[in-house]
C-alpha cells in the first residue's frame, strides 16, 4: 500500500498536445458502498466495473473480516456473499484501511450497531485524520469508542449492544458523517434520521434504496432531511459501477491547459452533488460539453469532450458549489493557474482535513512553480498566469495524498519546465492506471527527477 515502500518520484514534462480517448476507472464512493451493503445483504451480489484502487481492495478485505465472502472472478466482476443486517462477525486482526477516510469511516458505521469490537487502524495519513466526526454521533446509538487523543486511529468501536435509533444533524457537509449514520441506523429499531444543510454525494441514499431499503428525503427549511426505517432485509443487487467523475477530472483538465488537445472521457457518472467542477470549469469559458447523456443504473451519465481552452478566466467558485467538487479543488488550481486572472475559492475548510490539508498543500507546490497564492482558515485564491504561462521546474510533496500528486503532474504537462512529485505512489489509492492512460493520451511522464 502507499506510504509502506520506497517514496516513488515522477516527473511530468510540457506535454504535447494529449489525444484519445481516456477510460478512467469505477467511481470510488459507488465501489466502497457496493462492498459494504453487499456484505450486508444476504444472497449474492454482483459488481462489475468496481474501481480495483487500494482504498476499495482495503474495503473488500474489510468486508472479508467481518464475515463476508468477498471474490473477484477472472472476468473482473466481483462477487460478494453477504452475511445480512446486524450480521457482522467479530473480526479477528486489526482492521487496516490504508490511506481511506470513507473505507474506515463507513465501516465504522456499519458496524457499529452490532455487538461487536473491531480495532481500526490506516497508513500514516489515515492516523492523523478526524474520526470524532463519526464516533460523535455513533455514540448516539450507544458505540463506545477508544481513539487516541483528538479522535485518532488506532481506534477501537464496541458496537452497541442494544442501540437506539437517531436523529443527527451534520455539523459539517460530509457524505461520510451521514453515510456512517444511515449504515448504523440499519441495525437499529425504529426510524434514523440524517438532517444535511448543504447537500452532499447521495450515492448511499441511492444505493440504500436499491437493496430494498426504505429511505425517504425532504428538502425542508433545515435542509435535506434524510429517514431510513431501520432493520430491513436488504436484498444482494447487480451493480455496474459508473466512472469516477474525481478521476476524469484529471485528463478533462489536462486537456484544457496542454496546447492542441482534444480528449474525450466516456461514460462518466454525473451525479448532481458530484459534477460541480465541470460546471466551475464552463464559468470559467472551458470548452468541455456532454455528449451522449442518458441514466445508468439510476445514475446520469455522460461522455464528457475537452478541448484546449486559452480563453478561460478566473472567477469566484460559488461556495454553494463546494461539497459537489471537494475532491475537485486542487486540479482546479492547477487549471486556475493556466487561467486568466484571479480563481477565488471560499468555504472549503473540510479540505485542510483530506488525505492532507490540501490548500497548504497546493499552495506550497503552486508557489514553488511560481504561481501566487494567498489563503486563509478557510479560503484560498490562486493567480493565474495564462495559458502555459506557469515556469514550473520544482520538486513537490504529494505528502501521501493522490490527488495533490495527480494535479502536480498535470500542472507539469502544460508548464515551461518540468514539475516533479517526491512520491507517486498513491496515486494507487483511487486511479491505479493513472500514469498509463494519461502516457497513452500523449503525456510525457518519466520515474525520477529531471536530469
Ligand atoms: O462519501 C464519500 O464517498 C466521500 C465523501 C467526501 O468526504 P467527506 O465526507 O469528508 O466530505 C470525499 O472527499 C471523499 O473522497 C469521498
Ligand atoms: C478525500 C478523499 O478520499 P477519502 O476521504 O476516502 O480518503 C479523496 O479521494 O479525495
Amino acid at each position: 500500500m502507499s506510504g509502506h515502500g520506497q517514496p516513488r518520484p515522477l516527473t511530468a514534462r510540457k506535454s504535447p498536445p494529449l489525444k484519445g480517448e481516456a477510460k478512467v476507472p469505477g467511481d470510488k464512493s459507488i465501489s466502497h458502498r457496493a462492498l459494504i451493503l453487499g456484505a450486508l445483504s444476504v444472497g449474492e451480489t454482483k459488481v462489475r466495473g468496481l474501481l480495483e484502487g487500494e482504498d476499495v481492495l482495503a474495503t473488500a478485505a474489510a468486508m472479508r473480516a467481518f464475515g463476508a465472502e468477498v471474490t473477484r472472478g477472472a472476468d473482473g466482476e466481483w462477487s460478494i456473499h453477504g452475511v445480512g443486517t446486524g450480521g457482522f462477525a467479530e473480526p479477528s486482526d486489526v482492521i487496516d484501511c490504508g490511506n481511506a477516510g470513507t473505507g474506515v469511516r463507513l465501516i465504522m458505521g456499519a458496524m457499529a450497531t452490532t455487538p461487536i469490537t473491531a480495532t481500526f487502524t490506516g497508513d500514516a495519513s489515515l492516523r492523523s485524520r478526524p474520526m470524532g466526526r463519526v464516533t460523535d454521533p455513533l455514540a448516539l446509538f450507544g458505540t463506545a469508542s477508544y481513539g487516541r487523543r483528538g479522535g485518532k486511529l488506532p481506534m477501537t468501536l464496541v458496537g452497541a449492544a442494544d442501540p437506539v435509533p437517531v436523529r443527527y444533524t451534520l455539523p459539517m457537509a460530509s457524505a461520510q458523517v451521514k453515510s456512517a449514520v444511515l449504515l448504523a441506523g440499519l441495525n437499529a429499531p425504529g426510524e434514523t434520521v440524517v438532517v444535511e444543510g448543504e447537500a452532499t454525494r447521495d450515492h448511499t441514499e441511492r444505493m440504500l434504496r436499491g437493496f430494498g431499503a426504505d429511505v425517504r428525503v425532504e428538502e425542508t427549511s433545515e435542509g435535506r432531511v434524510i429517514t431510513l426505517k431501520g432493520q430491513p432485509e436488504l436484498r444482494p443487487q447487480s451493480i455496474d459501477v459508473p466512472r469516477d467523475p474525481s478521476s476524469a477530472a484529471f485528463p478533462v483538465c489536462a486537456a484544457l491547459i496542454v496546447e492542441g488537445s482534444d480528449v474525450l472521457v466516456p461514460n462518466i457518472g454525473l451525479n448532481p452533488t458530484r459534477a460541480g467542477l465541470f460546471e466551475t470549469l464552463r464559468d470559467m469559458g472551458a470548452d468541455l460539453t456532454y455528449e451522449n447523456v442518458r441514466d445508468e443504473g439510476g445514475e446520469p451519465v455522460a461522455d464528457i469532450r475537452a478541448r484546449f481552452s486559452p480563453d478561460m478566466q478566473g472567477i469566484s467558485v460559488p461556495e454553494d458549489r463546494a461539497a459537489s467538487m471537494i475532491d475537485e479543488y486542487p486540479i482546479l488550481s492547477v487549471v486556475a493557474a493556466n487561467a486568466r486572472g484571479r480563481t477565488e475559492m471560499r468555504g472549503v475548510k473540510e479540505l485542510r482535513v483530506k488525505e492532507s490539508d490540501r490548500i497548504d498543500a497546493m499552495a506550497k507546490g503552486l508557489r514553488a512553480n511560481g504561481v501566487s497564492v494567498d489563503e486563509g482558515d478557510d479560503w484560498w485564491t490562486v493567480e493565474g498566469r495564462g495559458p502555459g504561462g506557469v515556469p514550473g521546474g520544482a520538486t513537490v510533496a504529494a505528502q501521501l495524498d493522490h490527488r495533490i500528486a495527480m494535479s502536480f503532474l498535470c500542472l507539469g504537462m502544460a508548464s515551461a519546465k518540468p514539475v516533479t512529485v517526491d512520491d507517486a505512489s498513491p496515486i494507487a489509492t483511487s486511479f491505479p492506471i493513472f500514469e498509463t492512460l494519461m502516457t497513452g493520451l500523449g503525456a510525457d511522464l518519466a520515474e525520477g527527477h529531471p536530469a
